[in-house]
């Protein structure tokens, strides 16, 4: 039989109400006597564990995940990541990270980091393949967030690098359905799956990491699908205490966690911000219910190989068997461009601004904050040999280039105009700019429109990833040859400023183990008609 574990974590908005405590493995609230049972006081809920605020990232990564990795090592055993809770409780942030720094990084990159980290250190590290998956339960049917396509089956790709494993981490997570609702200004809107599987041989273990979306109180039809599902869930959960067959076929949700359900590892996760009493209630006994349901279980069998996907289970209609063997699909900025790290952005990100990193030093960066680095730390020559040649002067309006690989376009005829645009954004606002740096030295900006714009000194994103890595100092307006800003420090620190509209901002993640490709960097014609310049354009 799977094991079961369940935890919660406390979001630190909940602290100082006074209706709501926890202890190290109880979370107790206290409730009116017209609420539920008719009864006054208080009710417990017992976990493995409940992370107090104070808690960071690591800290729950190392208790919740770090075990289910050494498992998928030890004994090939899959397991599954539940997170259920209530609308901006922390379910996202607990699984994909939070927005302003690197330490807030979830389960899904961190994990990615140790499969990857596990098999570097691996003899026989040749032997394994890893590859991952990741769709969208949305409205009651498959969104494959990897090919943005309704799915018959969730694609699955594989991943030869921890950066690939990013890659398509933040691709997917740029196409996720958010609302913006007062409980949460990014509220998810589907039940969502990454999956990463790790294969050697014939055997198969796979470690998925689900976001249960939470309904909210404005009742829409999406809310109402979503609603349906919870309550699916939690039938089925009561059907598996009481020892009774249960309908696993009622929604999407639970028919694709229906063979985890009954066979494999499972971590309930219930990040909880106490709003109300009703809701948190509601959770809480979820929670609590699903881990008497697993802990229930009897009769199967424990870290089993898997043939086929858990979840793409054969399906008609829904998510199929995955094909197995994939390879990675051709993505242009990716494959030619190598980013040192990649910022979760908010869906309408208007700006992002990056700094560095020396992409040499990445793998070494687990260090990434919003101070303005020393230019000590920021500056230094990309050797010649890497440099390309720029013919010196203002870009002209519509023209673009190939740098480091990727398509670039400047959408202003003069760069100064552009520096003017990236100073009121600049990292060194309002402060003393370091020696020798210019102060536009990078400025990415984003739209949700797939294309990249530059300013005369870099750079580079595409929507939800805004990849940073070679940081192109050329100045059109002071001519010379372009050069990356490489870091000589290990730990280097990184500026990472997503701006937004509304100031909202999602996480930011590195890019270990990468290294610039350099290309030539002719200034070419855009073609008459594109307002966009896509990757792939070029
Ligand atoms: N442990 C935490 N520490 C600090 N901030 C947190 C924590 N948990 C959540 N947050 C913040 O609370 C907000 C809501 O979190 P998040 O979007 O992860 O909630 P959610 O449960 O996924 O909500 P929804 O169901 O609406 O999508 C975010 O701004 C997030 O950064």
């Amino acid at each position: 039989m799977g094991k079961a574990r369940s935890y919660c974590i406390i979001h630190p908005d909940s602290v100082s109400h006074a209706k709501f405590g926890y202890s190290r493995a109880d979370v107790t609230i206290e409730f009116p006597g017209e609420f539920k049972t008719g009864q006054d006081g208080l009710r417990d809920f017992a976990f493995d564990r409940v992370f107090e605020p104070s808690a960071g990232q690591a800290q729950i990564y190392q208790e919740v995940a770090r075990p289910a990795i050494k498992d998928v090592f030890e004994r090939m055993a899959n397991c599954l990541f539940l997170a259920v809770g209530a609308s901006g409780g922390g379910k996202t942030f607990t699984m994909t990270g939070g927005t302003k720094r690197f330490d807030d990084r979830g389960l899904i990159p961190r994990s990615i980091s140790a499969v990857f980290e596990t098999l570097a250190a691996r003899t026989d590290r040749e032997d394994f393949r890893v590859a991952v998956s990741f769709f969208e339960i949305y409205r009651e049917q498959v969104i494959d967030l990897l090919s943005k396509a309704y799915a018959e089956s969730a694609t699955r790709h594989i991943v030869r690098s921890e950066r690939e494993a990013y890659n398509l981490l933040f691709e997917g997570d740029s196409r996720r359905h958010f609302e913006q609702l007062p409980s949460n200004s990014e509220t998810s809107r589907g039940h969502v799956f990454f999956q990463l599987y790790i294969t050697r041989a014939n055997a198969e273990a796979v470690l998925a990491f689900v976001d249960v979306a939470a309904p909210s109180p404005k009742q829409s039809s999406i809310d109402t699908s979503i609603a349906q599902s919870l309550a699916a869930l939690r039938a089925v959960a009561r059907s598996m205490c009481a020892g009774l067959p249960a309908d696993q076929n009622s929604t999407l949700l639970t028919r694709l966690l229906e063979q985890w359900l009954t066979h494999d590892d499972i971590v309930t996760l219930l990040p909880l911000k106490y709003q109300s009493c009703g809701e948190s209630y509601d959770f809480l006994q979820l929670a609590r219910i699903l881990h008497q349901a697993l802990k229930s279980r009897a009769g199967a069998c424990e870290g089993h190989p898997r043939k086929s996907s858990p979840v793409a289970g054969p399906m008609p209609g829904t998510v199929g068997a995955c094909p197995a063997d994939t390879t990675s699909r051709d993505r242009p900025l990716s494959h030619t461009f190598t980013p040192t790290f990649a910022m979760r952005t908010p869906r309408n990100l208007d700006a992002c601004e990056c700094i560095g990193p020396d992409t040499e030093a990445a793998p070494a960066i687990r260090s990434l904050d919003m101070k303005i680095p020393t230019p000590a730390r920021n500056r230094c020559r990309v050797p010649k040999a890497e440099a390309p040649s720029v013919p010196p002067g203002p870009v002209p309006a519509g023209q673009a280039a190939r740098v480091f690989g990727v398509d670039v376009r400047h959408r202003h005829s003069l760069p100064v105009v552009r520096a003017g645009v990236a100073r009121e954004a600049s990292p060194f606002r309002g402060q003393a700019r370091p020696l020798g740096m210019p102060h536009n030295l990078v400025s990415a900006h984003a739209t949700r429109v797939a294309h990249v714009t530059v300013n005369p000194h870099v750079n580079i994103t595409r929507p939800g990833l805004a990849n940073a890595s070679a940081t192109c100092t050329y100045s059109p307006m002071r001519g010379g040859r372009p050069s990356v800003s490489y870091s000589p420090l290990p730990m280097q620190r990184v500026v990472a400023r997503p701006y937004h509209s509304e100031g909202r901002s999602r996480s930011i993640s590195p890019m270990p183990g990468s290294g610039v490709t350099s290309a030539p960097f002719p200034w070419v014609p855009i073609p008459a008609g594109v307002k966009s310049w896509a990757p792939g354009h070029g």
